[in-house]
């Protein structure tokens, strides 16, 4: 096929006489990746190529910026640059094809991995970033879109587009000093106006650890409450939506999205080792019987539909921080911290205090003297308390009933509670059931109102599938189960976003569904039903005191997937986890 692609290009085209562009992946924020065929060599390749839309110097500079930084970094989980050059007056990279799916589109389709597969997927990225840090390249945009998985699962940091070698001066890639991100996995100290350095990506894939763990990314909202969140507001310990995390995994996540840079892990690497040490402890429990055993590996079903980049890469205007807001935040932050100064002072002491206690953990490590991941969590935990509490005491937005009916639909929620206190197992066919997951999530977002925040559930209903499910197993059961409990999760989430929702109500009723889903992997599906029926109470009695509204994301999901009458396969029938998954 010859037909015009991309607004420009052909496929067919060929790049150098040596790269033939052959299917079109997908589009960023400044380029368009094509799966293309190395004439030379004769395989399969990745092609990014500038869009040419793009005539923006600075998007222009970022593009090529990105062929020569990222082929600074080799190693397994970095995608692997193999040539760069320009086209028609356009710059193009090429790359290996990575012909698994990224983690914002398993995380959609498949919902929150096990909690063994959690750790091995955020430990390959923690130790791609690792390799890039030890290059002197800094990412900046750490997301899980950004983190793709290759034919043979394993993971891979890709799209160095906006990254930047430390050594460089701090300068920014577009004028006027806006901050380039992804809202929902910036940085406090990116927000506030630093460049962003390897600590500001470990804060990202604490965001993206979160999300792996919750489903959803420690904030959620319009982008402006994001940047607010990132600087002032505590994340909600990721235990309340998912009550299996193990500790030890929950203070590392904590420690990730510490507000002070300096109080987070000093590197990759040692994310590494305390995520392989609870694997370890995971997997070894699951030996001792306490869990069963992860099962073998199945084959994922394939990417059907390309994510739409809702949670894409932006640039905010430096008005978005200006010198108020900066210093409101800055305010936010001194209120709980009797001591500190500004948040600016904080993190250059910081950052001086990160550099001292890198180096020695460095030296040690070196000397095989490595601290404990004990030792090293108990310090981070203690500063942890320091900053982070002081923010915690700043709070957070209540959470209000904004432009809801309150006053109508008590009929509506009555029929849905109704249909929770169901008293036999329900029977739907698995295939049934799995039919209805795939209508569940985009009815959890349908109804809401347009809007130009990267709403977590807004970006995953465009990414759940509608194509017909897989013939029923255990397996597609297990999937449908967490997919259909994620996509209730999302329902509530969104339904808080809009403000729906009294957000105390809204926060119980997720660490609900995590308990349910809980249940469920243990296969204690009795217990799981008790839950279903109470957190089905739950919603009545919220609806009668007025603390949820009778419309909204939240009642859509519930009316449309039928999910409080007719949750799905067999509660008795224990599915299995993603533990198999990487
Ligand atoms: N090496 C690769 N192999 C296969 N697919 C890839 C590869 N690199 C990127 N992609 C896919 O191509 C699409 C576009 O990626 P790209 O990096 O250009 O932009 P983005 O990350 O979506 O946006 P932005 O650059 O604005 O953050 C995405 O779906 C991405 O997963």
């Amino acid at each position: 096929m010859a037909g015009i692609v991309g607004g420009w290009e052909r496929a067919q085209a060929v790049l150098a006489g040596r790269y033939r562009l052959e299917e079109l992946i997908g589009r960023g924020g400044t380029g368009e990746v094509w799966r293309g065929h190395d004439l030379r060599p004769g395989w399969p390749v990745a092609v990014k190529i500038l869009s040419p839309q793009v005539t923006d110097v600075s998007m222009r500079e970022r593009f090529a910026r990105e062929a020569r930084t990222a082929a600074r970094v080799v190693h397994p989980n970095v995608v692997t640059v193999f040539d760069v050059g320009e086209h028609k007056g356009r710059p193009f990279l090429v790359m290996e094809l990575l012909t698994g799916r990224d983690l914002a589109t398993e995380l959609a389709e498949d919902g929150p991995p096990g909690i063994f597969a959690m750790c091995r997927l955020a430990g390959q990225a923690a130790v791609g970033l690792d390799a890039a840090h030890r290059a002197g390249v800094v990412h900046r945009d750490v997301k899980p879109a950004n983190l793709h998985r290759s034919g043979d699962g394993a993971l891979k940091v890709v799209d160095f587009g906006t990254a930047r070698v430390a050594t460089e001066a701090a300068t920014r890639l577009t004028s006027g000093g806006d901050v380039i991100g992804t809202a929902a996995y910036l940085s406090p100290e990116q927000i506030l106006g630093e460049a962003g350095d390897a600590a500001s990506d470990l804060y990202a894939l604490g965001c993206v650890c979160y999300e792996l763990l919750c489903g959803r990314p420690p904030f959620v909202g319009p982008a402006a409450d994001l940047i607010s969140q990132h600087v002032r507001s505590l994340p909600d310990p990721p235990r309340r939506y998912r009550p299996d995390v193990p500790a030890e995994l929950e203070r590392l996540v904590l420690a990730l999205l510490e507000k002070d840079p300096a109080a987070r892990p000093p590197s990759g690497e040692v994310v590494r080792r305390v995520l392989a040490e609870v694997a370890r402890q995971v997997a070894s429990r699951a030996r001792d019987g306490a869990a069963p055993p992860p099962p073998e590996p199945e084959p994922g079903p394939p990417a059907r539909i390309r994510p739409a980049e809702a949670r894409s890469t932006e640039v905010w205007p430096a008005e978005a921080r200006n010198a108020e807001a900066r210093m409101a935040e800055a305010q936010a932050v001194r209120a709980g911290t009797a001591e500190a100064g500004s948040m600016e002072t904080r993190t250059a002491e910081a950052q001086a205090g990160r550099a001292r206690s890198t180096e020695v953990w460095t030296a040690e490590a070196q000397a095989g003297r490595a601290p404990s991941t004990e030792v090293w969590t108990a310090e981070a935990w203690t500063a942890r308390s320091r900053t982070g509490e002081a923010a915690r005491s700043a709070g957070t937005v209540p959470g209000r009933l904004r432009g809801w009916h309150v006053g109508a639909g008590l009929g509506v929620l009555a029929v849905l509670v109704a249909g929770a206190l169901w008293t036999s197992a329900p029977s739907a066919p698995a295939g049934s059931a799995a039919a209805a997951i795939t209508s569940a999530a985009p009815a959890a977002t349908r109804s809401g109102p347009p809007s130009a925040s990267p709403s977590p559930s807004r970006t995953a209903s465009q990414r759940v599938s509608a194509a017909p499910s897989p013939a029923p197993s255990r397996t597609a059961a297990s999937q449908g189960w967490r997919a259909r409990l994620s996509a209730f999760s999302r329902a509530v989430t969104e339904q808080e976003r809009q403000g729906g929702i009294d957000r105390k109500l809204a926060r119980k009723l997720r660490g609900k569904i995590a308990k349910i889903a809980g249940k469920i992997q243990e296969g204690e599906g009795g217990d799981a039903r008790d839950e279903l029926r109470e957190l089905g109470r739950d919603l009545a009695e919220a609806r009668r005191k007025g603390r949820l509204a009778s419309e909204g994301p939240l009642l859509v999901f519930l009316r449309d997937s039928g999910f409080l009458r007719d949750p799905g396969p067999a509660l008795t029938s224990p599915p299995r986890g993603r533990d198999s998954d990487d």
